[in-house]
């Protein structure tokens, strides 16, 4: 094997939906049937050769594996799931007799199908991105299946370009996975290493035949200890599958990249096995202070990848701090190169997009372009010395003090409302004292309710793209919106729904729309991000003190609750998912942030109450998400973050129902958190792991109102009664009924109208039988 020098400067990955979402726009086309996989094929391979292009110009090698073939049609893990034939099988059928996934399978294995439900979705690690949970059992046959990895650094050869493959590693790809149906209690995926890596070296094997210099596989997972599995057997684990991999002497050098924190104990281990390079994420991670010998004489010998450039945020930062932390590392090696600490998926293409960004904001930031060239210039500097980059080391450092003394960064009266703030106002009365002051909602067994949002139409989006443009005034859109909602609460009182919602349809986003009027946020036009398959978002970026000048909410909640007389909820985005879903300042700890995001939200409460208005709901859906990776780190933020939203919902009068609502995530490490959230009702994501959540939530002593969704909303199936009943019935056998609500997993917004409107007539009829089921037994005994 001839080791190949690493390029000087890298990142580890870039968004793949498209400067202006040309990928989701086609994804899209192709599965409405508007354009066939030729097409859609067509159309990924011009996005992917402008974007070897985009990154050439600005700064990267182009031959020097320094690009990464980073491109995904919905998500990575799954990609790696496919490639080493890790196909559940209920899928099965829809694969080539070779075992090949065409489009048309990929996307039905990511969405389902008929009663094959897709494979289960959760978050990427502390970020708002979601991955394809892969399944394994013991009889899970690993299978090569390299011809897109293949085909696309063909193609990029062929485009004059020698890139960088880029896969999930071993490690992380089984850590993520979820143990199949039917494996024998205490399996795990993990345990099937030493299958899985022969597949990883022959996908090696063929990459180097195929002319590659260089693979990056992805190890995420060993800066986590939030896994539900030993650090040792972790550690044990990428120990074998490194040195197996290492072993081969037909293959490419090998680049582990392990991002979102430290490496710990994993680094050793790491730098004992023959990989050649090594990514650390020196912005979130930090290096050890002392190595033992060994260590330091393996480190020596590999490239150290510096990632200083931070990938998860837009700030511009501090990039003479980020020069010096490179330079620490090559007291350790020789080769040193510079990197992003993550994949730049996490952020927006190009800050020089947004034209209508202020300039002074503009000077600040920097959206994914922008961190090529800040890693360029790095590079730039670690060949020719400091002084060589001085002047952009002088701008950015400029920029940040700028900042720094900018009007609105500290607002005076913010600050002294949030000293003034005592113990009292983040506690409630007792929940025996609020349940009883609630009964006069006067609800039924097994209430029913939605979490918040019914499909965003066409029309809905098209009228509020006609006002962005002036093509639609402001009152003509109210009326849209009105309407809009009058519609779904009629739709919702005919369906024989308990506790009503307005339906959301006025909001482009739960959080950009806060943001929007928020003072301290700004938002932009094109700064779009993946959150999961083609879904985006545009992160909003909260730069100042954050206070409210305005009600937000309150006209849209009291026009729906003026149309019926069963109760509409409030609807607002707690304080924690609001930072979660949006870039926020670096410059002061995250928990005072949020605490003034929660002092504007307890306001809106206050005026919801007093406009009569009887119950709240506060989604929190990214509490899960931002819990740190160390678990050193954990108790810390679950203060600051629990403590923010009880400090949101804590001046509510003990008849308001408060609800809060979490989705997207594994809920067993934070129950005690959502316990201390102290909500009277909390709905939760439990459909797409079939009740999983109810058997934590049994043995937590969770004694509030619950609802366990029984429809997984992110999927276009419809659920029947029958299994929404066996869902209620698996969850009344652990939860007693008089706690219990019936509502779906998450809200409708992504579905359409059809499916909706099934799916709710199906929980309705599973809960009436339910509650006549319970009825039954009551008289029995
Ligand atoms: N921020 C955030 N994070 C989240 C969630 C969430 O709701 N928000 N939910 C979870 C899952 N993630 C999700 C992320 C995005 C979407 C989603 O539906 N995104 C929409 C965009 C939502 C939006 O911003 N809509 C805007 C802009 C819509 C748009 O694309 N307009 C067209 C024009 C309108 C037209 O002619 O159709 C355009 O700009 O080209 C609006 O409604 O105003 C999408 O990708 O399609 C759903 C779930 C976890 N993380
Ligand atoms: N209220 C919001 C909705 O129903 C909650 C979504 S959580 C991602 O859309
Ligand atoms: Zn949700």
């Amino acid at each position: 094997m001839t080791t190949h020098a690493f390029p000087k400067g890298t990142i580890l990955g870039y968004p793949r939906i498209g400067r202006r979402r040309e990928l989701k726009r086609a994804v899209e086309a192709f599965w409405a049937g508007s354009i066939d996989a030729a097409e859609l094929e067509a159309r990924a391979a011009e996005l992917r050769a402008a974007t070897r292009e985009r990154l050439a110009e600005l700064g990267l090698e182009r031959t020097g594996s320094a690009i990464p073939e980073s491109f995904s049609y919905y998500d990575q893990v799954l990609d790696t799931a496919v490639a080493v034939g890790a196909v559940p099988p209920r899928f099965t059928r829809f694969l080539a007799a070779d075992g090949e996934v065409d489009l048309a399978a990929y996307f039905t294995i990511a969405r389902g199908v008929g009663d094959d439900a897709p494979l289960e979705m959760t978050k990427w690690f502390d970020s708002n991105y979601h991955y394809l949970v892969p399944e394994i059992g013991p009889d899970t046959v690993f299978e090569l299946h390299p011809e897109r990895i293949l085909s696309e650094f063909a193609e990029a050869k062929a485009q004059g370009f020698l890139t960088r493959p880029v896969i999930v590693g071993p490690v992380t790809f089984l850590l993520l996975a979820k143990a199949a149906e039917g494996a024998p209690a205490g399996f795990r995926p993990l345990d099937r290493i030493a299958d899985l890596v022969p597949v990883y070296a022959r996908l090696l094997d063929r990459l180097a035949a195929a002319g590659a210099e260089w693979a990056q596989l992805d190890e995420p997972a060993l800066v986590s200890e939030s896994f539900d599995e030993s650090r040792d057997r972790v550690l044990e684990a990428a120990a074998v599958a490194y040195d197996a991999l290492g072993a081969s002497d037909a293959r490419p050098s090998i680049f582990v990249a392990a991002p979102y924190g430290s490496l710990d104990g994993a680094l050793p281990v790491l730098a004992a096995t023959p990989v050649e390079a090594i990514g650390l994420d020196l912005v979130r991670g930090t290096f050890p202070a002392h190595l033992d010998p060994a260590t330091e004489e393996s480190l020596a010998a590999k490239t150290l990848v510096a990632g200083v450039v931070d990938g998860h945020n837009i700030w511009r930062g501090d990039l003479g701090a980020a020069f010096a932390r490179a330079e620490a590392v090559q007291h350790l090696s020789n080769a040193v190169a510079v990197s992003t600490s993550t994949s730049l998926l996490h952020v927006p293409h190009d800050v020089a997009d947004e034209a209508a960004l202020e300039p002074r904001l503009v000077s600040w930031l920097a959206f994914a372009d922008q961190k090529v060239a800040q890693v360029a210039t790095l590079a730039r500097g670690l060949i020719d010395g400091r002084e060589a980059i001085e002047t952009d080391l002088a701008g950015a450092s400029a920029a940040l003090a700028d900042r720094a003394g900018a009007a609105g960064v500290r607002v005076p009266a913010v600050r002294q409302r949030l000293a003034a703030l005592a113990a009292g106002d983040f506690t409630r009365a007792s929940y025996d004292d609020r349940v009883a002051a609630q009964a006069s909602l006067d609800l039924p067994e097994l209430p029913t309710t939605t979490i918040g949002s019914f499909p965003q139409t066409g029309d809905i989006r098209r009228a509020r793209a006609r006002l962005v443009k002036g093509e639609l005034d402001e009152g003509g859109y109210r009326q849209l919106m009105r309407d809009e909602i009058e519609r779904v609460v009629r739709l919702q009182e005919e369906l024989g729904l308990d506790v009503l919602v307005h339906g959301e349809p006025e909001r482009n986003d739960m959080v950009q729309y806060f943001a929007e009027l928020l003072d301290g946020f700004a938002v932009t036009q094109h700064g779009w991000v993946q959150s999961y398959g083609s879904r985006c978002t545009r992160p909003s970026i909260l730069w100042g003190d954050v206070s409210r000048a305005a009600p937000m909410t309150v006209e849209w909640s009291t026009y729906a609750q003026s149309l019926t007389e069963k109760p509409v909820k409030g609807m607002l985005t707690g304080p924690v998912t609001i930072l979660a879903w949006s870039f926020v300042r670096d410059d002061q700890p995250l928990g005072d942030t949020a605490r003034q995001v929660a002092l504007a939200l307890r306001d809106e409460i206050g005026d919801l109450e007093h406009a009569g208005i009887r119950v709240i709901q506060v989604d929190e859906p990214a509490l899960r998400e931002l819990l740190p990776l160390k678990r050193a780190d954990q108790p810390a933020y679950l203060d600051w973050s629990v403590g923010s939203f009880r400090l949101a919902t804590g001046g509510a009068a003990p008849a308001t129902q408060v609800h809060t609502h979490l989705c997207y995530s594994e809920f067993g490490v934070v129950i005690d958190a959502i316990k201390n959230l102290d909500a009277d009702v909390t709905s939760i994501e439990a459909a797409r792991s079939r009740m999983e959540v109810v058997d934590d939530l049994g043995a937590s002593g969770f004694d509030h109102g619950i609802g366990p969704g029984v429809y997984d909303i992110h999927s276009p199936r419809v659920p029947s009664a029958v299994e929404v009943q066996a869902l209620l019935e698996r969850a009344v056998a652990e939860i007693p009924a008089s706690r219990l609500w019936v509502n779906p997993d998450c809200g409708l917004k992504t579905r359409g109208y059809d499916e909706t409107v099934a799916s709710l007539e199906h929980i309705i009829q599973a809960t009436r039988a339910v509650r006549a089921e319970l009825t039954e037994s009551v008289l029995v005994d």
